[in-house]
């Protein structure tokens, strides 16, 4: 079984030494110094239990790998669609592809059934390039809990979790889903196949919806937004109108709002990615984790005001940063008060 990680950082890294550990073919695709000091020390995981240093291939040159049965893109969500002339010479007629980001995924109506049946989500996959050009029927849905990050070039630290949850479009125990899952707890970590992986997905995206621009706003800690009553009651109000949303859209949250909230204050002093890519001037994940809502709510109708405004703050605080671009002009603004 041949896997390839597309975008080998944190997470794609992580993925990387633990499938390796298990015995795959895994080749790990990354770049600059990065990759470079993959291939020449190895990549070293750092975990409580101490550190493991593994040799898989590592490359910047997707052709030279070829065709896969698995590509596990774990990029930034909004640069997948700038990697899909990479990503193609990874895939063979049968290849599949894992989706390890965080967010809706291009294929999120494959398979959906209803009136959004092969709807394209623009948000995170703009002009619908991403389902054109990899095809829906390739995907696997994944929903990443655990946290990690790149130290320094080729060393990755393990922060907390080690469960990859992972589910066809359709919900099917597909051999192609099984035999991933089995790779995975090879190498260490929990994979459970769901045959409903969009309500997972909507329980991550729940939270990251919420925390990530708060904390890119306040620069607060996870523990810090759900204990002041006024930033958790701003979470809640987004979370709110994302639970409308998903239950138009025939999404089950198996937890309530609290429980989740208070989940994530359990984190403890964590700084969200979004925060984490703010200070260290890197692209922010906004249109992937709150765009694409607005965008849903706009779809199904259902109003957003909450969102909207830490959208468009956000949003400004990420372009001054020089760590956000617009991809869609911003909408004209409404009164807030009906004229006389
Ligand atoms: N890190 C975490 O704890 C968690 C992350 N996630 C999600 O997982 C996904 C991945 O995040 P994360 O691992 O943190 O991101 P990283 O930025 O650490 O990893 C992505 C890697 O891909 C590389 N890359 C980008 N474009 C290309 C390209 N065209 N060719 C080769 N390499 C490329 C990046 O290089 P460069 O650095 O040069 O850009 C980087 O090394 C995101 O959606 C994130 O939200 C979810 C849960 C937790
Ligand atoms: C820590 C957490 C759960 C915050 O929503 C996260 O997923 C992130 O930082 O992206």
């Amino acid at each position: 079984m041949r896997i390839c990680i597309f975008g080998s950082g944190a997470i794609g890294g992580y993925m990387g030494v633990r499938l390796h550990q298990g015995g795959a073919d895994v080749s790990l695709v990354a770049r600059g110094a990065h990759l470079q000091a993959m291939r020449e020390n190895g990549v070293k995981l750092i975990t409580d239990e101490g550190e493991d240093v593994v040799h898989p291939k590592c490359s910047a040159d997707p052709a030279e790998l070829g065709p896969q049965d698995y590509v596990i893109i774990a990029l930034k969500a909004h640069s997948v669609t700038g990697a899909i002339p990479s990503i193609l010479p990874l895939l063979g007629p049968d290849t599949a592809i894992v989706t390890a980001v965080n967010g809706i995924p291009y294929w999120y109506f494959h398979k959906h059934g209803g009136e959004y049946e092969g709807r394209v989500v623009e948000s995170v996959d703009p002009g619908g390039r991403q389902w054109a050009e990899f095809g829906p029927q390739r995907a696997i849905g994944c929903v990443v809990y655990p946290a990690t990050e790149v130290v320094e070039p080729g060393v990755i630290k393990h922060v907390y979790g080690d469960k990859f949850s992972l589910g066809e479009p359709d919900g099917s125990s597909s051999d192609r889903v099984m035999k991933l899952s089995e790779a995975l707890t090879a190498g260490g970590l929990r994979a459970p196949v769901l045959d409903k992986i969009r309500d997972e997905i909507w329980l991550k995206l729940w939270g990251n919806l919420c925390f990530n621009p708060i904390s890119a706003l306040t620069h607060a800690t996870l523990d810090v937004i759900t204990s002041d009553p006024e930033t958790r009651a701003v979470a809640r109000a987004m979370m709110m109108e994302a639970k409308e949303i998903g239950d138009r859209l025939g999404v089950h949250f198996r937890v309530d709002v609290e429980r989740r909230i208070n989940g994530a204050g359990a984190v403890g002093a964590h700084k969200t990615s979004m925060l984490q890519d703010l200070e260290r001037d890197r692209p922010m994940e906004i249109d992937p984790l709150l765009t694409v809502v607005q965008e849903m709510g706009r779809m199904v109708g259902v109003p957003t005001p909450t969102i909207d405004v830490v959208l468009a703050l956000v949003k400004q605080r990420g372009e001054i940063a020089g760590c956000y671009t617009r991809t869609r002009q911003p909408e004209p603004a409404q009164p807030a008060v009906a004229a006389q």
